[in-house]
């Protein structure tokens, strides 16, 4: 069965124990609706590794981030906007993908 969305692999481990709870994503990947059940694969590999349920996806620009995002995406606030940046260059607007791990 095909993946829903992928994460790097660096990621993996962060979200198999709950410590990634967020994505942060560009208008490509924006159009996850609240409930929707995602199966997760490895960019890398497309292998799957987990399912995740949508609790919300909210619009941001990058100066928006906070704290709490870094918290919830288990980075300090300026590893995340630097990661974000490195994914996303030259893009300002985004879209904070909250979920929980099935
Ligand atoms: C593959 C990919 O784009 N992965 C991303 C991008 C942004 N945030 C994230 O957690 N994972």
């Amino acid at each position: 069965m095909q993946n829903d969305i992928t994460f790097y692999q660096r990621f993996k481990s962060d979200i198999l124990v709950g410590l990634k709870v967020i994505t942060i994503r560009d208008r490509s990947e924006s159009h996850f609706k609240v409930g929707d059940k995602l199966r997760v694969g490895t960019f890398e590999t497309d292998e799957y590794f987990c399912t995740i349920k949508i609790i919300s996806v909210t619009p941001i620009t990058l100066e928006q981030l906070t704290e709490e995002h870094a918290k919830q995406e288990n980075m300090t606030l300026s590893d995340l906007k630097k990661v974000i940046s490195d994914i996303y260059p030259n893009e300002n607007h985004f879209f904070v993908i909250h979920f929980s791990l099935l």
